[in-house]
């Protein structure tokens, strides 16, 4: 039987962790501020915005949320942002994804202050990642999540295989750089990917981000593999499931996370962990 990977728990700690430093911040008078930006009325994306709101408030990060019509231009958009790249109170900047049609995602994060992208996608900041350069810049939160998930569990992944299921610029990409970064050897597989299954067997780190339900089954994962699902599908009857068959996957599995209370809490944790970061390297600069 695998380790049960708690992310809730782990986002719990991260969480107790950040609201140390933001007190500590507090002490020298300076306050973590995040601005989210959210376009149009997605349900789901309405609840990801106002839980993390609630989570810095709790924080104590000043928490600026910035509700926009579906119908905004993207110049208004466009100056929206600027707006608070020019806001010495604010640290972190996103905008919250997907952006209705008609907006285009890339231009956006694209003008967002690279000091100020809180999420990591801005393509100077993705570039660094790629490039491994050293230094202090903002990464994908779900992808760092995982890395911190991957620490608790003390294991060496140095010259280990991992594979990385999913392409997309939020979890797969990064994450293979992540892992990358870590001395992995890393195979991104994807909706073409031929003998999936044989692939993923040969995993001894597995992450799964397809949006596929129940996408790998038990005998697709190798024997005492970590397996990392980020998949938050609905089943049949609407329950929340993932992209891995964990009933089939957890007696083979060394340790393996569960949807809910996986990676997802962790995505949050990681945000409100980066908007501190980022504050703490502009005052850092401010310094110098
Ligand atoms: N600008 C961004 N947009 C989006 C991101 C992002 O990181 N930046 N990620 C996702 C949505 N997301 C945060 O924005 C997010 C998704 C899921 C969770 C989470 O806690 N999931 C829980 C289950 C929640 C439920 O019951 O539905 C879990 O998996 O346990 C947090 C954040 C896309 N957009
Ligand atoms: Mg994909």
């Amino acid at each position: 039987m695998a380790i049960i990977i708690n992310g809730k728990q782990i986002a719990k700690d991260l969480n107790a962790q950040t609201q140390q430093r933001v007190a500590a911040l507090a002490e020298q008078g300076v306050v973590p501020g995040l601005a989210v930006i959210i376009v149009g009325d997605d349900p789901a994306s309405a609840i990801y915005v106002r839980n993390k709101h609630r989570k810095a408030v709790k924080l104590g990060i000043k928490s600026i949320v910035r509700e926009l019509p579906a119908t905004i231009t993207q110049a208004e958009l466009l100056a929206i942002v600027a707006e608070y790249n020019h806001d010495d109170s604010i640290h972190g900047i996103l905008v919250q994804s997907p952006l209705p049609v008609g907006l285009d995602e890339q231009t956006v994060v694209a003008a967002i202050d690279p000091a100020k992208d809180v999420d990591g996608f801005h393509p100077l900041n993705v570039g660094r990642l790629f490039a491994n350069l050293p230094g202090h810049y903002p990464v994908s939160c779900t992808p760092r999540g995982i890395m911190t998930m991957l620490g608790t569990l003390n294991e060496h992944l140095r010259g280990k295989q991992a594979v990385v299921v999913g392409r997309s610029m939020i979890v797969g990409r990064p994450m293979a750089a992540m892992l990358l970064n870590a001395d992995m050897t890393v195979t991104v597989a994807h909706v073409h990917t031929k003998h999936l299954s044989e692939l993923t067997r040969t995993a001894d780190v597995l992450v799964v981000a397809t949006g596929v339900t129940h996408l790998i089954k038990g005998n697709d994962v190798k024997r005492g593999a970590i397996v990392i699902d980020v998949g938050m599908d609905r089943d049949e009857n609407g329950k929340l499931t993932g992209d891995v068959d964990f009933d089939g996957a957890v007696d083979r599995a060394g340790a393996i996370t569960p949807v809910p209370g996986g990676v997802g809490p962790m995505t949050i944790a990681t945000l409100m962990q980066q908007t501190v970061d980022l504050c703490e390297w502009s005052e850092e600069l401010g310094s110098n």
